[in-house]
């Protein structure tokens, strides 16, 4: 069982011989997060688990997430090498999966200066793109056409994402934007699997014999065309250049002009591009997806939110990035939803650098982290009725979601903090104030309140199972 050489480990039920506790996650029909939370309840905030040959530590209290992410954070700051995620990350030499070193220092802080920082410059892309959107449903509006939120949505946030990543608009239907989304959604499925050989490091003959890997090398060389061909066009002397950089250029620009400590290679180039595209696009539809989902099962909170932004805005027909600052009911909903449906519910795995002690246990050097943060969201020592939707609790109080309050971590923590947070957070609050702002919502005729569910897809970003799809009624013009 647990013990091994080590004779503080933290507790774990029992566990099988060669697979571990591998059985008890085929047996459970939940989604990790969910199965993870349920044992968390029996076997404490600390748990230790083993999957086939892979030591798992799951955090699932404020407190415990505070010792890893603040008073250990070095020791937990690396990310494990994993089969899916080292090929699409280019030999981890994006950031989300590179290991704790040199290279990631040096990389996060040019990204950190060079792209994450420029939110305010695509702003008039962001407020194009809502625009377009409000379009878009206006006109599906008139004959009370049903409207799918969660398409519509995610449409938004990939034309975001490609403007300001290469600089192109696709139109609705166009054959490259259907490609660009099938290789986002393929990448993203592969992306967070664990693989046989993630269990089992010597047995990776198995996912060859599984198709496993064919099907990763297909998926990854159409992406790696789709990107190469970006890069190409961004290099090609003959295209004209445009005044405001992508970050395609940025990149490129850094590669001649910066003076750095590595050779960036088109490579590394690549591997940061499928990071923005990867961890940029999906995260803000879900998130919006979930707060509408959240607000249409409460009501009394959707008319709250939507008093807070028509009282503030009046008559002038779109809500921009200024006015939004403003909007504090609305900033308290997204928390709330943040708490009860972490977009990211498992954080992105860690793994630890060395062996280390917490809470009183020991934790072997290359262990596998998660921080289960929607276990977290109804820690009963860090939130008054955990399992109730009450955005008021937000209301006059200091608690955010920047990765300083540790009951309240949807962005993660520490040095592997999220550096798109704000990126991401620009596009969720400015969609939602419009969407809530110029319509009024209702279900579908044959529907209730009652029938919204909260089914996910299994993930590294939860999706809602079923699409949200809903009546807009049009109230200003
Ligand atoms: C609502 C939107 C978003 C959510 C909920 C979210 C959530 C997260 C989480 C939980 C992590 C792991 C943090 C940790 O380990 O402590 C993360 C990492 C990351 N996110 Fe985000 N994210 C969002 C938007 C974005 C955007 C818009 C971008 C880029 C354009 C982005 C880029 C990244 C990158 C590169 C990392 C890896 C950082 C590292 O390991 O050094 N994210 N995100």
């Amino acid at each position: 069982s647990n013990n091994g050489s080590f004779n503080h480990l933290p507790p774990g039920p029992p566990s099988l011989p060669f697979i571990g506790h591998l059985h008890l996650l085929v047996s459970d029909n939940s989604v990790p997060h969910l199965f993870l939370y349920k044992l968390s309840q029996k076997y404490g905030p600390l748990m230790f688990l083993r999957f086939g040959f892979r030591p798992t530590l799951v955090v699932s209290s404020a407190k415990m997430a505070e010792e890893v992410m603040k008073t250990h954070d070095l020791d937990f700051c690396s990310r494990p090498n994993l089969c899916a995620a080292g090929k699409f990350s280019y030999n981890a030499s994006d950031l989300s999966y590179s290991p704790y070193n040199d290279y990631w220092r040096e990389m996060r802080k040019i990204c950190v200066v060079h792209l994450f920082s420029r939110v305010k410059t695509y702003r008039p892309t962001r407020e194009d793109e809502v625009s377009r959107l409000i379009e878009k449903i206006c006109q599906l509006s008139v004959d009370s056409k049903p409207i799918n939120l969660s398409e519509a949505v995610m449409c938004l946030s990939n034309s975001i994402i490609c403007r300001i990543g290469f600089r192109k608009r696709y139109d609705d239907e166009g054959a490259e934007k259907s490609r660009f989304s099938r290789l986002l959604k393929e990448s993203e499925a592969l992306f967070s699997n664990l693989s046989f050989s993630d269990y089992f490091p010597f047995m990776g003959w198995v996912d060859r014999f599984t198709g496993f890997l064919s099907r990763l090398e297909k998926a990854f060389k159409e992406v790696d065309t789709f990107i190469q061909e970006l890069i190409d066009e961004h290099l090609d002397p003959n295209k004209l250049k445009s005044e405001q950089e992508d970050i395609v250029d940025v990149l490129l620009r850094i590669k001649t002009n910066l003076d750095l400590p590595f050779d960036l290679t088109i490579d590394h180039i690549k591997a940061i591009l499928m990071d923005v595209f990867i961890a940029g696009t999906d995260t803000s539809a879900a998130t919006v997806i979930w707060v509408m989902n959240f607000l249409m099962k409460n009501p009394k909170c959707l008319k709250k939110t939507q008093a807070e932004v028509r009282d503030l805005i009046r008559e002038k027909g779109f809500v921009s990035e200024d006015e939004v600052q403003n909007l504090t009911y609305l900033k308290a909903v997204i928390k709330e939803t943040f708490r009860l449906q972490a977009t990211v519910p498992l954080l992105v795995p860690r793994e630890t650098l060395r062996k280390c002690s917490i809470g009183g246990y020991e934790v072997p050097t290359k262990t596998l982290v998660f921080v289960n943060a929607w276990a977290i969201g109804r820690d009963p020592e860090a939130w008054e009725n955990p399992e109730e939707f009450c955005p008021e609790r937000f209301i006059g109080s200091s608690i955010d979601y920047k990765g300083l309050n540790f009951e309240l971590i949807p962005f993660g923590a520490g040095r592997r903090v999220c550096p798109g947070m704000r990126m991401g957070i620009a596009v969720v609050e400015l969609a939602l104030a419009n969407l809530l702002y110029k319509f009024d919502w209702e279900m579908l005729p044959e529907m209730n309140k009652e029938d919204i569910d909260f089914d996910v897809v299994p993930g590294l970003t939860t999706h809602k199972k079923n699409d949200l799809i809903l009546t807009a009624k049009k109230i200003h013009d």
